[in-house]
């Protein structure tokens, strides 16, 4: 058997070249490959001295040969192929362990140049790739070291490898390959000719976009029953990411699960446990209908509960801290769906060992820690709108205290400040248009997704009357800016006395004067947050 091994990153090759001549394999290989394997003391013969020509050109051309590529495409099953091989004394190539220049580490580099770009787009290795995956069934494909230990289990229980783990090798091959394809076809649809000459700075979204999400389970069905699923997720998932997450126990997750998971899981990140305290976020139908701060995993989700305990019922609970023993046992109170976090107390476990059908997620926290969490969100949002897709950049904003524009005469003290902030924050995870009235760190009234934001300041102290909160006191964040006075008159109705809202309306002034006649304080946050 003879196998060809052309590696750039050079991770695990000894070993596993040691392994497969101590199993009677031949090696060939390329310069730099061929030295590191020469250097360890295993005989091995250089890819010049199979093609008869040298390595030439800076390396951009050394396998592109038919010695090489017809070695590894020739069907061992038809005559006239072997008969070829042996008319130009080619031999066949059974192995190809091949990983390709680093085009993607090097373009992720800052100040990368269009040269260097270039000289790191591999030729030679997808096209042994290529030549390898296509002939599949004779050929085995490695093209990343984490496949090595199998492929040498296999090698060394039965001398050859299973028409299964030849057929797998391939598709990862082909994979590999596409993933390749789209970086280097990303990168250059998103720079301009005019920079190319000097350090180019890939435009975000690329003239051709292309995407590489891998699978990670096929779901039961859809957003309803008569529509089918898949779960998928990024190439590079970011640590703290919800795909990233560990399911401890429970029943499979759905697609709503997932979507509500992720509503919660985002919301709850805003909040960095080290700096804010505990937070609890409860999710219906990808809405906070709950969200609190405490002293401990306790208290936030206690206060998080009180405000909508009906449509808690069946909710997402997402904590960003430990989960201990108390709180699993006042939330094991109520009916959950998904209970999200990033670890839990082996007792908090215990609690729900018996609620088998609760869906129980561990998140581990990125390596920075919780303060980390907010690098890990997605960079750009995607929508799939008829026939194309919109793409943004995510809406990650955070506001400051010295963001805030106080715009009334009524100034806001500093409690009220805090809870303007903590409003504004929960308002950005609400479905436009949002009305989120607060107080001391709990939502007291989410009014949410309507198309009129009136009939949201209705919902919204609707909804805190029927849970008994009262709303006198509270701060209220409005998504985007009230249109009339209307919506803030209903608002202070309710017992706002404070208000945030990104201001820009064209009768601005309107809003402002109510507020003074009201003789409540009121902020511009100059942003805006829908969320459609
Ligand atoms: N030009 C060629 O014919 C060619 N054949 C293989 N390579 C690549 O050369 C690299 C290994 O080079 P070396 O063994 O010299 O370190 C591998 O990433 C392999 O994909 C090539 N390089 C670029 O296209």
């Amino acid at each position: 058997m003879n196998a060809l091994l052309s590696v750039s990153d050079k991770t695990g090759i000894v070993e596993f070249a040691q392994a497969l001549h101590a199993l009677g394999i031949k090696l060939i290989s390329t310069g730099g490959t061929a030295k590191l394997l020469a250097d360890s003391g295993l005989p091995v013969t250089e890819v010049a001295g199979v093609t008869g020509f040298p390595e030439m050109l800076d390396g951009r051309v050394k396998t592109l040969h038919p010695k090489v590529h017809g070695g590894l495409l020739a069907r061992r099953d038809l005559p006239e192929h072997m008969a070829a091989l042996k008319a130009y004394a080619i031999d066949t190539i059974d192995l190809a362990v091949i990983n390709l220049y680093p085009f993607e580490a090097t373009v992720a580099k800052p100040g990368c140049t269009l040269e260097d770009a270039i000289e790191n787009i591999d030729i030679g290795g997808p096209a042994m790739v290529r030549s390898a995956a296509k002939n599949w069934k004779d050929v085995g494909i490695l093209t990343d070291a984490s496949q090595y230990p199998q492929v040498l289990a296999e090698l060394q229980a039965d001398g050859k490898l299973t028409l299964a783990t030849k057929f797998a090798l391939s598709v990862a091959a082909f994979n590999r390959v596409a993933q390749y394809d789209a970086a280097i076809s990303n990168y250059l649809s998103a720079i301009s000719f005019d920079e190319a000459v000097s350090a180019p700075v890939p435009a975000l979204f690329p003239a051709q976009a292309n995407s590489n999400f891998i699978k990670l389970q096929d779901l039961r069905y859809g957003e309803n029953p008569h529509q089918s699923a898949a779960f998928y997720r990024d190439l590079y998932p970011a640590p703290g990411s919800l795909v990233t997450a560990v399911q401890l126990q429970g029943k499979e997750l759905s697609y709503n699960n997932i979507a509500d998971a992720d509503a919660a899981w985002e919301c709850v990140k805003s909040f960095d446990a080290t700096k804010d305290g505990a937070a609890c976020v409860i999710v219906k139908h990808a809405n906070p209908c709950g969200v609190a701060v405490g002293v401990d995993a306790l208290q936030a989700y206690s206060k998080a509960f009180q405000t909508d305990p009906t449509s808690a019922f069946g909710g997402i609970i997402a904590i960003n801290c430990t989960l201990d023993e108390a709180a699993a046992l006042q939330m094991s109170k109520q009916f959950i769906e998904v209970l999200m976090a990033p670890d839990f107390t082996p007792e908090a476990l215990a609690v729900f060992k018996t609620k088998v059908n609760v869906r129980i997620l561990k998140i581990a926290l990125p390596p920075g820690g919780a303060s980390d969490w907010a690098n890990g969100r997605n960079a750009v949002d995607i929508k799939r709108v008829g026939s194309g897709l919109l793409m943004q950049t995510a809406d990650n904003h955070e506001l400051t205290l010295a963001d805030l524009k106080v715009v009334t005469k009524v100034q806001p003290t500093a409690e009220q400040l805090q809870d303007l902030l903590f409003a504004w924050k929960i308002g950005k995870f609400v479905k436009s248009n949002a009305i989120v009235f607060c107080k001391g760190g709990m939502t007291m009234g989410v009014g949410a997704g309507q198309m009129s934001r009136l009939d949201s300041a209705r919902i919204a102290s609707i909804k805190a009357q029927a849970a008994g909160l009262s709303l006198v006191g509270t701060a209220v964040a409005s998504d985007a800016f009230f249109p009339f006075r209307d919506g803030l008159d209903v608002v202070v109705d309710a017992g706002a006395t404070c208000v945030i809202q990104p201001g820009g309306s064209m009768r601005d002034q309107e809003v402002i004067d109510a507020a003074n006649e009201r003789g409540v304080a009121m902020v511009f946050s100059g942003v805006r947050h829908f969320r459609h």
